[in-house]
């Protein structure tokens, strides 16, 4: 891993390397326009404790006003010393000026660790990298007593669970304005989430100064999982949040904590990114307080009773599930909730969609955006034939007839990774059998399909729709009931497109390792050449591929060394 601060300083940078190179449709071109009259609300936290019931009263309908129209407001008056904001920014830029080996001691290795220093987002799941170095720390409340954080700098660690501390006084404040806002009672968010003993998150984010800051992104558009996100910054600016379809520089004031109303909030939780400049390192400290992980997150009843619009818009789900959901993902859309949403609609499986009647269009869900390299299909070219590998000659009894389709067998994993296999040994009649049984399957009525639904990526029997219907933008049409070689064999990117006269039915066999298997190149491949993958879990790789939503072509890439 090379961190953004020492690729920053690498002597001669004058241009960004391709990899940090992002997308045209997350680049900053669309660069917000000055609208001075966008002013992001400032709320004074001293006014909501004022012993005037009608100032008291006025601060609550702002708040609801700020978290109503734009989900973001500037906290002014918050009681918490300047000296520690400034001494725990300056705790975080010691932190990152530490030596990267110091550093790496914290890298971690799962989304869930506690303590996780890295760059980028989730290197592991992106096209492109951002330019950001971070270190994270999961503070659950239940185990006040087992605070672990950096011992380096000397103090940050002390400074931080003081720095912590103090700003769950401010969530709390802030959390009982809300809900008085939403006409609850002043403790209803804070007892009914169990705040108290809730997943605090302290994410500092390092922006060295980047030579060409319209080629690159610090931190991708995303929403902030959570109840309030609390961030301050060293001056420098770089946050940009949506608001009413356009980009927004924020600029707080010195010493304000910005804070944004996360996805668990149900009210509106707010695209943002960070955009990063050419001259100056810039730091910011964004502290997430949300419930315990174990709290599954549900709109609050009443809610539910008061506004239909409401009513079933989000389904129920643990916290801890949901932090690794986002975690995992490589933020290619802009927010997990969306996805959420859809998902708990009732499923509508391809199937029953195409079925019904005077479908003549297909449903915006469903349109997945034209590849360009869509007409790039060959099609019957002579010379692209996948290879045919005869099984019967591969338990030849002669020898050399075994090692030349031996040869070809390597040759076609090494070329194409997709080979056709005839003289197999299993019967026509069991094979059209199958593909019936599939047929039969997917005839049933819904009802008795959707018994095997799961709700689990790695449930034995999942019935579904599209790929990962919970993940993905757009839905594809198809049901489905469904590292070894170091980088020398294939595995193939492969997609199914339709047609509009058949139903198309096809059945993947996909025979993997052990689930607790760690799948890493061959020891024997590796002595003559250094490795080109890391060891991951077998299982661990299912998950991550199958709550992934296909957005990057291979996950091959990301275990890339
Ligand atoms: O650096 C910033 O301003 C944004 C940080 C952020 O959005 C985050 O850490 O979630
Ligand atoms: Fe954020």
């Amino acid at each position: 891993m090379m961190s953004i601060k020492a690729l920053a300083e690498s002597p001669n940078l004058t241009s960004v390397p391709p990899t940090y190179t992002i997308f045209p449709n997350t680049s900053p071109n669309d660069q917000p326009q000055p609208q001075p009259q966008l002013q992001i609300p400032i709320i004074d936290l001293s006014l909501l404790t004022s012993s005037d019931p009608d100032q008291r009263s006025k601060t609550i309908t702002e708040l609801g006003k700020a978290c109503q129209d734009w989900g973001f407001f500037m906290v002014i008056n918050h009681g918490v010393a300047e000296r520690l904001m400034s001494e725990v920014l300056e705790g975080c830029r010691g932190f990152f000026d530490l030596s990267e080996e110091e550093k790496l001691v914290f890298k971690g290795t799962h989304v869930m660790d506690t303590i996780r220093y890295g760059t980028s987002f989730n290197a592991s799941v992106e096209k492109a990298l951002y330019w950001r170095d971070y270190l994270k720390v999961l503070v659950p409340q239940h185990h006040p007593h087992h605070f672990h954080f950096p011992n380096n700098p000397s103090g940050f660690s002390e400074i931080a669970l003081e720095y912590l501390k103090k700003t769950r006084e401010v969530v709390k404040i802030i959390l009982e304005g809300i809900s008085k806002s939403l006409e609850l009672e002043g403790n209803y968010i804070y007892k009914t989430l169990e705040v108290n003993s809730g997943l605090q998150i302290f994410i500092a984010n390092l922006y060295p100064p980047c030579p060409q800051p319209e080629l690159a992104m610090g931190l991708p558009p995303h929403s902030d999982h959570g109840l309030l996100t609390l961030l301050t910054q060293n001056g420098i600016g770089g946050l940009q949040i949506q608001h009413k379809g356009n980009w927004v520089n924020v600029n707080p004031i010195p010493n304000s904590f910005l804070v944004n109303t996360g996805d668990h909030l149900e009210y509106k939780s707010v695209v943002h990114r960070a955009v990063v400049n050419k001259n100056d390192t810039r730091i910011s400290l964004a502290i997430a307080n949300g419930p315990a992980l174990d709290t599954v997150v549900s709109p609050v009843p009443k809610l539910v009773e008061s506004h239909d619009s409401h009513s079933s818009a989000f389904a129920g789900m643990k916290y801890k599930d949901y932090v690794q959901l986002q975690q995992s993902n490589n933020l290619c859309d802009k927010s997990i909730l969306d996805h959420h949403q859809s998902h708990n609609k009732n499923m509508i499986s391809t199937k029953s969609l195409a079925e019904s009647s005077n479908l003549t269009s297909i449903p915006p869900t469903h349109i997945t955006i034209p590849n360009n390299d869509q007409l790039a299909v060959l099609e019957h070219s002579q010379e692209l034939q996948i290879p045919i590998i005869d099984f019967s000659l591969l338990i030849s009894s002669d020898p050399d007839q075994r090692s030349k389709t031996i040869a070809e067998l390597g040759k076609a994993c090494q070329d194409w990774g997709f080979f056709m296999v005839i003289n197999h040994g299993v019967t026509e009649k069991l094979m059209s059998e199958v593909i019936e049984g599939c047929r039969g399957f997917f005839d049933l009525s819904e009802e008795e399909k959707v018994e095997f639904k799961g709700e689990h990526v790695l449930d034995p029997i999942r019935y579904g729709t599209s790929f990962n219907a919970l993940v993905e933008k757009a839905f594809y049409w198809r049901d489905y009931l469904k590292i070894l070689s170091n980088g020398k064999y294939k595995s193939v990117v492969h997609r199914a497109i339709v047609n509009n006269n058949e139903t198309r039915i096809s059945v993947g066999i996909a025979n993997g390792p052990a689930l607790e298997a760690v799948v890493s190149p061959a020891s024997k491949l590796v002595e003559s050449q250094s490795p080109t993958f890391v060891g991951m879990k077998y299982k661990d790789y299912m998950q991550v591929q199958q709550s992934n939503n296909l957005c990057v072509k291979s996950i091959m890439d990301s275990l890339r060394i």
